[in-house]
């Protein structure tokens, strides 16, 4: 394995009395694609702002090639921010030849989707041209590194793929990337995962690792609807997926027994839990004082 060029250690950022990012150690190496997962609030931004310089650590360090994310080492990463920090009333082509022209560097060619657009105002693209438009400016002094918060939100299945593949043809080419996602079918698209939980690093690695042997039960019943009120509203971890009902960290015989008090009947089987599910049964552990 190469050395790492992103490193975190015992990384912790306190906003007054409010401990946002708790004592995180992680690394990023040439190559990986390392997926920084968590629910809302679970602190992945913040490691993104120390990450590139933008914020102080509290204690603890953040490294870019070896060194504090100092400017040299700055221009080294590529950034895409969760807004894509695109200057809206600029065409795509003004906004790669002005970003090229900041870095030095020569105008990337525009891939084929986004040729057709070179004159349009970035404001009035779809959403999953303006994020390829980011990835291109991004991209176009050649990073090292690239930081992706949320890249593919909002996006369509089609161009969601294409953002990966670009990911993809990074990595491939050398590039360490962290990218934060909402999307757990993207999880399975990164080479190791980080999951946040209340700025704490909860579980790191394969999915497997991540999901840490959870299990769920899969609930089938004609009135999925009544069913899932009732065991939602014993509070129970559960989601819906379909017409499917599942409750996270809960074995059948216990959801049987919410269950028959309300004289409902269903078929349970007991099934391996989701990286979703495992949030969900963070973020309610975390909600009980
Ligand atoms: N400047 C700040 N001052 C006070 N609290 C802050 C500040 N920045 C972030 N926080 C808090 O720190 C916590 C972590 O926020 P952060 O934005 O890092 O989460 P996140 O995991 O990126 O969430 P999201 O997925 O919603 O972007 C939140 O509770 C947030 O309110």
């Amino acid at each position: 394995m190469s050395t790492p060029v992103v490193t975190a250690s015992a990384l912790t950022r306190r906003f007054g009395s409010f401990t946002a990012v708790d004592d995180v150690t992680f690394t990023v190496s040439p190559g990986e694609v390392v997926g920084l997962l968590g629910a809302n609030g679970a602190g992945k931004t913040t490691v993104i702002r120390m990450l590139l310089g933008l914020l102080a650590p509290s204690a603890g360090s953040v490294g870019l090639f070896g060194g504090p994310p100092a400017r040299r080492a700055r221009a080294r990463m590529g950034y895409v921010p969760q807004n894509l920090g695109l200057y809206r009333d600029l065409t795509v082509a003004e906004n790669l030849a002005f970003t090229a022209d900041i870095y030095g560097v020569e105008v990337p060619a525009l891939t084929s989707d986004l040729a057709d657009h070179a004159d349009t105002l970035v404001g009035d693209l779809a959403l999953g041209a303006q994020r390829q438009a980011a990835f291109t400016v991004a991209l176009a002094h050649h990073p090292e590194v690239l930081v992706l918060d949320e890249p593919t939100s909002g996006v369509d299945a089609l161009s969601r793929s294409r953002l990966w593949d670009t990911i993809g043809e990074q990595a491939e080419a050398g590039v360490a990337v962290l990218v934060t996602t909402h999307y757990m079918e993207e999880a399975q698209e990164c080479d190791r995962l980080l999951l946040m939980s209340s700025g704490r690093l909860v579980a790191q690695g394969t999915e497997a690792d991540v999901i840490g042997g959870l299990q769920a039960t899969r609930v089938r019943s004609d009135d999925w609807s009544a069913t899932f009120t009732v065991l939602a509203d014993a509070g129970l971890p559960v989601i819906l997926s379909g017409t499917t009902i599942r409750v996270a960290a809960t074995p059948p015989d216990q959801v049987a027994a919410v269950l028959s008090a309300h004289a409902v009947t269903a078929d349970l089987d007991e099934v391996p839990g989701t990286i979703e599910e495992r949030m969900l049964v963070l973020a309610r552990d975390q909600a009980v004082p």
